[in-house]
């Protein structure tokens, strides 16, 4: 005999709580299904444990950068690795606790423990029962890609969830991978006192940015002691009699091999959609495993609707909210919200941070537009130099018929936050001409907006 729901949730994830929470207020009988912890990857193994240990690493940098500030602490700095852990676990375990209480109070909502899979269109199992709904919603995120490496099931490789596990610092973290998860690692690992080799198969870092992004970050990292191996072909692992990994880079210069004792395999995530049972269920994915959607985000399948990471629309916590706030507005406020309205948007959590919207100066040229760029160093930004962290710049990009903004990078202190404002403008369809015209509190980043875009050239 199956149970019966109006709606059945498949993982506790960014939108499957807030679309539990909105179906079971509607009076809906809903099912959430989670097989391991609530909050998913953003609050257990992603955004809050990587952001909590970013604070913890700025902290202690600032604290050796002390003699730039007129201050000393007496000593070097002594990191408490374990102190550091556990301020990470602390802040994990509020913010999972929340989430907790928050479904365990939606009235008409049952979480349920244990790993879903279709039986048909409209029944999914779990363990012995069998859970049956006219609606079902996919929220299973994704888990770190494990490329076949050769020996790569020799060694005890560390992903994004066991290296928040780590009890002991690392003396040499080997990390393969150059893009957000490997450089937000490296420089915490660096800033509490490992020795930190970032090894990229590609020529360049965060390749989907544009090159002088990529070269300004990793001076940064550089600056910080970060070792770089780029155009790493044939990466190999081995494990090492005192415990640790060499990881064979082949590199066109420098050492063959990197000694190290642990390794992150940094490269991609893939979608948790290959236990699904979606072949019973009839829903199509593409051929990386993601769930084909339309921009309503409905699935090959009417009633069956894929929200965040494992339908391929977006890879991060606030596309995955967007997600759930789409599929409620069309299906429970007769609004008509679409995936298609949303503009790209983003943030890499080094030290200072990167903000990203729109599109990438590379991007623009290669659409063939006629554009206006504005730029400025962020040695030229009052705030950044009072702060001392002057590194980074800011890139605009506008296009020159409607005076739209196309994208912007801002690289540098506060730069995560800035991008609000060019984001926020872009939502409301207004051009730049407000933003030249506005007046913003000074010494900030953002009153050099204005004057950026009053000074824009042509894009040659
Ligand atoms: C190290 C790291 C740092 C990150 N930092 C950021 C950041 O700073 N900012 C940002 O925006 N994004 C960041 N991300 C990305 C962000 O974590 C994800 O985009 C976000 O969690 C969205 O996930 P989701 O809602 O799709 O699913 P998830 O949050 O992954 O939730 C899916 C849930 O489904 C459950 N599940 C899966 N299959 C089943 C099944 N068959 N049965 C039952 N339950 C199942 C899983 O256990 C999981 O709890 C980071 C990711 C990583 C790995
Ligand atoms: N700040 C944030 O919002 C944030 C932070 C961390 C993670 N994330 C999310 O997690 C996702 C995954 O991040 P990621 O950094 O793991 O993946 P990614 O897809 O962004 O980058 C993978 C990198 O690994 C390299 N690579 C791939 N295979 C390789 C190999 N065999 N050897 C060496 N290098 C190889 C690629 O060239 C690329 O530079 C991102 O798409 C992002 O959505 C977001």
């Amino acid at each position: 005999m199956a149970r019966h729901f109006d709606a059945i949730i498949i993982g506790a994830g960014q939108a499957g709580i807030p679309l539990a929470g909105r179906l079971s207020a509607a009076g809906q009988k809903v099912a959430l299904i989670e097989r391991h912890l609530v909050g998913g990857t953003c609050v257990n193994t992603g955004c809050t444990p990587t952001k909590t240990l970013v604070a913890s690493a700025e902290a202690i940098h600032t604290a050796r950068r002390g003699a730039d500030y007129g201050f000393t602490v007496g000593g070097p700095v002594m990191v408490d690795f374990p102190a550091v852990m556990a301020r990470k676990d602390a802040v994990v375990a509020k913010s999972q606790q929340g989430l907790a209480g928050w479904i365990g109070g939606m009235e008409n909502c049952t979480l349920i423990e244990g790993h879903a899979r279709f039986e048909t269109a409209q029944s999914v199992r779990v363990d012995d029962e069998l859970l049956q709904a006219g609606r079902i919603f996919i929220n299973a995120g994704g888990r770190a890609a494990v490329p076949e490496l050769p020996g790569v099931h020799d060694v005890p490789f560390l992903t994004n969830t066991s290296i928040l596990q780590l009890k002991e610092l690392p003396r040499h973290l080997a990390i393969v991978g150059g893009s957000y998860i490997g450089l937000e690692f490296g420089q915490i690992f660096r800033r509490l006192g490992s020795e930190v080799t970032i090894i990229e198969k590609g020529s360049r870092l965060i390749a989907r940015e544009d090159e002088d992004v990529s070269e300004e970050v990793k001076g940064i990292l550089e600056g910080e002691g970060i070792g770089f191996r780029l155009d790493a072909e044939c990466i190999s692992l081995h494990s090492r009699p005192d415990g640790g990994v060499t990881v064979g880079v082949d590199c066109r210069s420098g050492e063959r091999e990197v000694h190290a004792s642990h390794v992150l395999l940094a490269v991609g995530r893939r979608p948790n959609t290959d236990d699904l049972g979606l072949d019973r269920a009839g829903v199509a994915t593409d051929e990386r495993g993601f769930i084909a959607v339309d921009d309503r985000l409905e699935t090959s399948v009417p009633g069956i609707f894929a929200l965040g990471d494992c339908n391929g629309r977006g890879a991060f916590t606030h596309t995955s909210y967007n997600d759930f706030e789409i599929v409620a507005a069309n299906l429970l406020d007769g609004d008509d919200r679409r995936v298609s309205d949303r503009h790209e948007c983003y943030a890499l959590y080094v030290d200072p941070p990167l903000g990203r919207v729109g599109m990438t100066e590379a991007a623009v040229r290669k659409s063939g537009r006629k554009a206006l760029i504005g730029t400025r160093p962020m040695s030229r930004v009052s705030r950044a130099t009072e702060k001392g962290v002057s590194q980074g710049f800011i890139k605009i990009l506008v296009d020159a018929e409607t005076g739209r903004f196309l994208g912007a990078s801002i690289l540098g202190v506060g730069g995560d936050e800035v991008v609000h404002s060019i984001l926020n403008l872009i939502y409301a369809d207004a051009p730049y001409t407000v933003m030249a015209r506005s007046v913003p509190i000074h010494p900030n980043v953002s009153e050099l907006l204005p004057t950026i875009v009053q000074g824009l050239t042509p894009l040659e």
